[in-house]
């Protein structure tokens, strides 16, 4: 197959200190059927392949175009300096600015068409804002970026899918956050791009009230009865298949999960914990809505394992190969 026919996947690099450069290096003993272009600092890499004591070729392309197809044991970079000496395991916030450019580098890369999808290692959201930034996470720092008007959050595990109705938010802040029309936003969102994205023909979404016991009509709660349900019943008329609100807690049983190709959590916490004990380590985490591809990890920054070679590349993996997916049948769906 010519170079050409194998899809571009930029991969960030994440924050510095953490264990974004351990799990590119280890993933890339494997072969994966791409192009990926790593946007890191060859120094970072090399130094902290050296601590892994892996044996790695970097090879160094000064644009896209000098980025071969990928071959396991070698990493593609397409550099960009850190701002700061790197310390596995110790954050430096005057490494902050150097992160944000390459998750900014890469967004651009994707929208003038240079890469065909981004694969994201985890940042620290916290020094990134103690640099000035605000930053709760890369799915708004996306959004922002491509003037998305609602993006939505979906981890995907072997078990189940789970989508955010909100994604970084303070607990105080979502009731106020739960509005029709972000509700009708997202499940209109989520609904096309399980058919046109995953090829579900009629999506079955599991939908999860806000309250404990989805407000046992209206004593633990009200935004079920005013907002929700009236919410759910008018994308039904729309012709989506939605089932709910029902109380978070017995959703996420066999019983219903068996029947669903989704669930929509109203937020982080109410989905991501039982999507990460199903499948930690190789779930992948999506952005819908952006105009361009968007995978990334499970977990986080790990800063107690950078370096130590005890950080685990299986959600890496998946992500990449996810966004290959992606990119190939983005690619399929424009011929
Ligand atoms: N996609 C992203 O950029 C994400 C970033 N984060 C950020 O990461 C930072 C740290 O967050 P934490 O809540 O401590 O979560 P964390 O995922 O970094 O760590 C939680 C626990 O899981 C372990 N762990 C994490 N990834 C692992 C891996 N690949 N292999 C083996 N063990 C692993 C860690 O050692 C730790 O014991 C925060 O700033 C958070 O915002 C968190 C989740 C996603
Ligand atoms: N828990 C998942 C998470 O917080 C990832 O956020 P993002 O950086 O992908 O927006």
């Amino acid at each position: 197959m010519p170079q050409t026919s194998f899809p571009i996947i930029a991969i960030t690099s994440g924050e510095p200190a953490g264990i974004g450069p351990d799990i590119i290096i280890s993933a890339s003993q494997d072969a994966f059927p791409a192009r990926l272009i790593v946007l890191a600092d060859p120094a970072v890499i090399e130094a902290r392949a050296n601590a892994l004591g892996i044996d790695i070729h970097i090879n160094i392309c000064s644009s896209v175009d000098d980025c071969p197809v990928h071959k396991s044991g070698s990493i593609d970079i397409l550099p960009i300096s850190a701002s700061a000496p790197v310390e596995a395991g110790v954050l430096d916030v005057k490494n902050a600015p150097y992160v944000l450019e390459t998750l900014s580098e890469a967004a651009k890369g994707c929208l003038d068409d240079r890469f065909d999808a981004i694969v994201t290692p985890p940042v620290h959201k916290g020094i990134l804002c103690e640099s000035g930034e605000h930053f709760s996470g890369h799915t708004e720092f996306f959004q922002t970026l491509c003037n998305s008007p609602q993006v939505i959050m979906m981890l995907a595990s072997d078990a189940m899918k789970v989508a955010l109705v909100t994604t970084h938010l303070p607990l105080k802040d979502i009731s106020d956050a739960i509005t029709p029309d972000t509700i009708r936003l997202v499940a209109r969102g989520l609904n096309k791009d399980l058919i046109n994205r995953y090829g579900i023909t009629k999506p079955t979404i599991l939908v999860c009230g806000l309250n404990p016991h989805a407000g046992e009509d209206g004593h633990l709660g009200m935004e079920e009865i005013e907002i929700i349900s009236p919410t759910l019943d008018s994308l039904r008329n729309e012709g989506i298949n939605l089932i709910g609100p029902l109380p978070a807690d017995t959703l996420f049983t066999e019983k219903y999960l068996k029947e669903a190709d989704c669930v929509l959590a109203m937020y982080h916490d109410q989905g991501l914990p039982v999507l990460k004990y199903s499948g930690f380590g190789n779930a992948v985490n999506i952005t819908l809505g952006l105009p361009i591809i968007r995978t990334s990890v499970d977990h986080g920054t790990a800063l107690d394992l950078a370096g130590t070679g005890q950080a685990n590349d299986g959600s890496l993996k998946v992500a990449i190969t996810h966004a290959i997916e992606m990119a190939n049948n983005a690619k399929k769906a424009s011929i």
